[in-house]
Formats: structure tokens, sequence, C-alpha cells
């Protein structure tokens, strides 16, 4: 067989195992293989059909991305509340957030172990007992110690979920809907997200225990992906392969695809996985992940993709959106907390986009426009927050409260240093678009929504036209923030959202998939906790707009990153997507040997020979 190169085109080597070349050969018989088309894509639309029950089965696993949404969106609503009640330290409130991140980092690389050994279905149903038990304690916890426990545990949870559940679902689906319904699984994680944000303005007006509530409702959806599970949800028949259960894995690939016909499907499975046992030689996973040059490279992708996600600042954005939108006019704090929802809200209709356009438009185009749009719209906010720095409203009256004379914050000169220094914030009158009266005040430490004395320190209510800005200044360019704002969400959320969860539930071989969407997920959960803790940190040193011309940096360098190394992977079967990694194969077979078939790959395609001979 000839491989014949041209310009554009690169050529990679596939082995070819025969279950492949039978199938293909099958199908090229009956004509199902056209000029462009790729052999999977032809499996996929023949053999799968109107499958109803892989939708079912991805609604159950993504439960575990709606409990990921709510167990990290729910916790600011419920920290209004606790830190009254419980009297919460600043400290105590940062260690009730990220432990639940940190944890989470830890379990997704756990995750990849347990995966491995006792299969995805054990795995995710492991993740919903976390779940519950994680729920009950947090809605019956005495004091702050035993919440930090629940935290603790449902941070275990989402790691788990987080690394298990995109894996299943590719698994299972067909190769022309994979990406759909991986995709709706991070369209569960922000719906978990917007949901969590309702419960948490529903239950803020509830001040004592309303906390509980919240934490509390998150084992709705894990009682039920459990029983799910239990009842009637089956193993990924790839990993039945894997551990040689071959019956039951034939059994379950029928049930999946409501067909008979699964033959040709099965064989390939059967067969890549078969060369890819020969050649494991016992080594421990990661080894052979770095020291395989395909798949090292897919690990380099999959964690660069995840990476790229947080540093593009999504959960600042989210989480500082109150902010940009009290900037903005609304001042009101419980309205706030409503229009957080909404953008919550954005950040899920946009995900649906995402889930619309990810087999039609390709996941390569699709992270790439993502990228460009998100790293223009953080220039926008950064834009927005730099002219209101350049028109940052004077100080221009004292304190008399003598304790406040001693405060650094009188030393400030205008609202954007004031406000810049955790320790002081910006008290106002407002009438109309005239500021008067402004003074920089220490803010009250164990409530930051108050000042520690004079006029802003007992609340605006009993004080209505007196305005408390600790994070924020007035300014008239908010439209721009706000404008960055939608469109930050309107670009981030179909692309840079869920692609690097659906991508890397595809790009690994079967050996590599849960370790290297273990690693993967870690990197997603340290880069996370990294951003927002150091947030307020580079904030106060570059300023807000530094802060956001440095994601979008941050966002240019993921764009070009992607451009060198995103294939595309839509349509492919799972164990074809390898070979868009290979210069040649390490896992399968002797590159060149009897069986030997070459494959091409242009724009991210894959081509089968026969496409090839058309071309040459
Ligand atoms: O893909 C998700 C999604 O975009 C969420 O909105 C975000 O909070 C997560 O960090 C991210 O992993």
């Amino acid at each position: 067989m000839n491989a014949v190169f041209k310009d554009g085109y690169e050529l990679h080597i596939m082995d070819q195992v025969t279950g492949r070349r039978r199938r293909m050969e099958d199908e090229h018989e009956r004509g199902l293989i056209g000029a462009h088309s790729t052999a999977s894509q032809s499996v996929g639309s023949q053999d799968v059909g109107s499958s109803r029950f892989v939708y079912i089965l991805a609604f159950f696993s993504a439960l575990g991305g709606f409990l990921f949404g709510y167990d990290t969106g729910v916790v600011s609503g419920a920290m209004l509340l606790l830190k009254k009640e419980m009297n919460l330290s600043t400290l105590w409130q940062e260690l009730l957030v990220s432990s639940t991140v940190g944890a989470a980092a830890l379990s997704a690389l756990a995750g990849g172990f347990l995966n491995g050994l006792y299969g995805r279905r054990k795995c995710i149903m492991l993740a919903s007992i976390i779940f519950t038990a994680g729920g009950i304690i947090l809605s019956l916890a005495p004091n702050k110690s035993v919440l930090l426990i629940g935290r603790l545990i449902v941070g275990l949870g989402i790691g788990i979920a987080s690394m298990t559940v995109p894996v299943y679902i590719a698994e299972v689906s067909p190769p022309q809907l994979r990406g759909q319904l991986v995709t709706i699984n991070t369209l569960f994680i922000t719906g978990g997200q917007f949901i969590a944000s309702v419960v948490d303005g529903a239950f803020s007006y509830m001040e004592h225990d309303g906390w509980r509530y919240m934490l509390g409702l998150s084992v709705v959806p894990a009682v039920l992906q459990f029983l799910g599970f239990f009842f009637f949800l089956p193993e990924s028949p790839r990993w039945l392969l894997q551990k040689g259960d071959s019956q039951k894995a034939l059994e379950v690939l029928t049930q999946i695809r409501a067909t008979e016909s699964v033959n040709n499907e099965y064989d390939s499975i059967k067969c890549i996985i078969e060369e890819e046992e020969k050649e494991a030689g016992g080594r421990p996973v990661l080894f052979r992940i770095l020291s395989c040059a395909p798949a090292r490279r897919a690990l380099i992708v999959g964690c660069g993709l995840q990476m790229f996600q947080q540093l593009s600042g999504i959960n600042t954005v989210m989480y500082y959106s109150a902010t940009i939108l009290q900037m903005a006019g609304v001042r009101d704090d419980k309205q706030a907390i409503w229009l957080s929802a909404a953008t919550a809200f954005t950040n899920f209709l946009f995900t649906l986009v995402g889930v619309f356009l990810v087999e039609r438009v390709g996941r390569r185009k699709l992270t790439l426009g993502s990228i460009t749009g998100t790293a223009v719209s953080l220039s926008v906010l950064a834009v927005g927050f730099l002219l209101s720095a350049q028109t940052s409203p004077p100080v221009n009256f004292h304190p008399s409260d003598p304790t406040s004379l001693n405060s650094t914050c009188t030393h400030y000169r205008f609202c954007e240093q004031c406000m810049l220094d955790p320790n002081c914030g910006f008290c106002y009158y407002e009438n109309g678009s005239n500021i008067s009266d402004s003074s920089c005040e220490r803010v009250d430490p164990g409530n930051i929504e108050l000042a520690a004395s004079g006029r802003c320190s007992n609340g605006t209510e009993e004080n209505p036209s007196a305005y408390w800005a600790y994070n924020y200044c007035p300014t008239s360019y908010s439209w721009i923030v706000l404008l960055g704002l939608i469109l930050y969400l309107a670009f981030f959320a179909p692309g840079m959202g869920p692609m690097p969860w659906t991508v890397n539930s595809e790009i690994y071989p079967l050996w590599a998939r849960s370790t290297g969407n273990a690693c993967s997920a870690s990197v997603n959960w340290i880069f996370n906790v990294l951003v927002s803790l150091t947030f307020l940190h580079v904030a106060e040193y570059l300023t807000y707009y530094g802060a956001f011309f440095l994601y979008a940096g941050l966002a240019v360098i993921g764009f070009f990153f992607m451009l060198g190394c995103l294939p595309e992977t839509k349509g492919l079967m799972l164990e074809e997507i390898e070979t868009l990694f290979s210069r040649q194969l390490c896992t399968c077979g002797t590159p060149g040997g009897e069986n030997a078939h070459y494959i091409r790959v242009k724009g991210g395609n894959l081509l089968s020979d026969e496409d090839i001979s058309d071309g040459e």
C-alpha cells in the first residue's frame, strides 16, 4: 500500500486491526463510505438508529454534572447566611469554599485509579453515595467544623463525578452523538449552578436555617442518580471488554444501541483493546502515557485545555458578576443575588448553544471561536474597568469618627485606591449621577457589607441615600463592564466551558482514558482554586483592569496553544481518535507491518485509505 504526501496533508500511520478492516470493507461494499466520510460516521448512522436509551443514560449520568454545578454554586448564597449565624471569620469562609474544590482536585486523581479498577458505573454510584452523605451532614451540621467535614466530603464526590461522567457518556455514545451527549454534562453543570442561585435567592429570605435547605437539597438528585444506576443503567461496554467480560459487553452494546447488529462495532473495539493489552506490558499507566508519544501529546492537549479554561477566569467572572452588576447600578444586595441568578442562567443558555453546535461545527472550530471571543470580551471588561478607574470619584469628606482617623483608609484620595485596599470601602451619597460627601472608611472585620464606623456602619436601610461600596466604585462606564460580562458568557459558554470536558473524554486510548481524565480534571480543579484564591491579590497589585487584561493575555496564549495542538475529533470512533496524535502508534502493533494502514489527516478529519486513493 502506498502512502502519498501532498501539501497541507499530514501522513499518519495507523495500524490496521482486522476488525476495523473487515468493518470498512463491509461498509465499502454497501457503498456506505463516501468520498469524504469517515468509517465511523457510517457505522454510527446505520447501526445506532434512534436509541432512546442512550439519552436516558446520558441524563442519569449528567446528574453528576448537575451536582458538581449545584454544590460549587450554592455555597456563595449559603455563606451570606452562615457567616451571620455561625459568626464565621473570613478565614473560615474561605476554608468552607476552597476545601471543596481542593478535595475535588485530589479525588479526581484518585478517581482515575478507581475507574480503572471498579468501572465507570460503580464510580458514579460511589459519587452519588458521597454526595448524599455530604448533603445530609451539611444540612444537619451543628457547628462549623462539621460543616467543613461536609464540604470536604462533597468535594470528594465532585472530583470523582467530574472525571467519570464524561468518560462514561463518551464510551456509551455512538460517534455522531457523542459530542452532543458529553456536552450535555456541562449543560447540567451550568444548570446546577443556575438552580443553586435560584435556591440561594429563595432561601435568602429565611435568615434562620435557610442555609440548611440550600446545602441539603443536593440529596434529591444524588439519590435519583443512585437509583437509576442501581436499577437499570449498565457498565460501559468498553470497560467490560477491557476486563475480559466479552459476553456482558456484547449484551450491553446491544441494549444501548437497541439493535442486534452491533457486531462490527463490537469487533473493532475488541480488536483494538486486545492489541493494546498485548503491548501493555504491565507498566504503570502514567509511566506508559509519558513514554508513549501519542498518549503524551493527548495528555498535554487535555491538561492544556483544562488549564486555559480556568485561566480564562470563568469562575472569577461568575463570582464577580454580583459586583459588576452593583457597579452597573444595582445597589440592593437581594436584587444583586437575583441578578447573579440571571448571570448563571445566561451561562446555562449559551452552553445550550454549545450542545447545538458541537456536532455541526466540530470541537476545534467551536473552541477556537470561543477562546477568541473570550479574549476580546475580557478586554472589553478590562477597558470598562480602566475607564472607571480613570474617572474614579475623589474622596471629599473626611470621617468625623475619631477612631477611624488612624486608619490607612483616610490617606486615599480616590475611590479606586480606597476600594482596592481590602480593609477599606467607599461611603457616599448619590444624587442622580452626582456623588457627594464621599469618604474612605474602614471595613467592619466581621461583615464586609458594613463600614466599621460612621455613616455606612448601620447598613444603608436606616440611611437610605448613603451607599457603601467596598469592592467597586460608582462609575458612568458601568455599561461597558456589563456589555463585557454578557459578551464573555456568550462566547465562553458554548466552547471553552464544555469543550475541555468533551475533548478529554475522547482523546485518550482506552488504556489511558481513566488516568488521562483523572490528570486533566485535577488540573482543572487546581487552576480553579488558584485563580479564585489569587484574584483579589492580583486585583490589589494590578488593579481590576490589570487582572482582566492578564486573563485576556492568557486566553490569547491559550488560543495559539489550541491552534497548534487541538485536532478535530468529530464523527470518529473513540478507537480512531488516538491516531490523530500519532506520527507513529506505540500501542497497536508495528507500523508498516502486515496490517499497516495509512491514514491522512486534513483539518483534523481522518480519511480512510480508500478516500486517499481517490485523491492520488
Ligand atoms: O465547564 C465548567 C463550566 O463552565 C462552569 O460554569 C465552571 O464553573 C466550571 O469551572 C467549568 O469547569
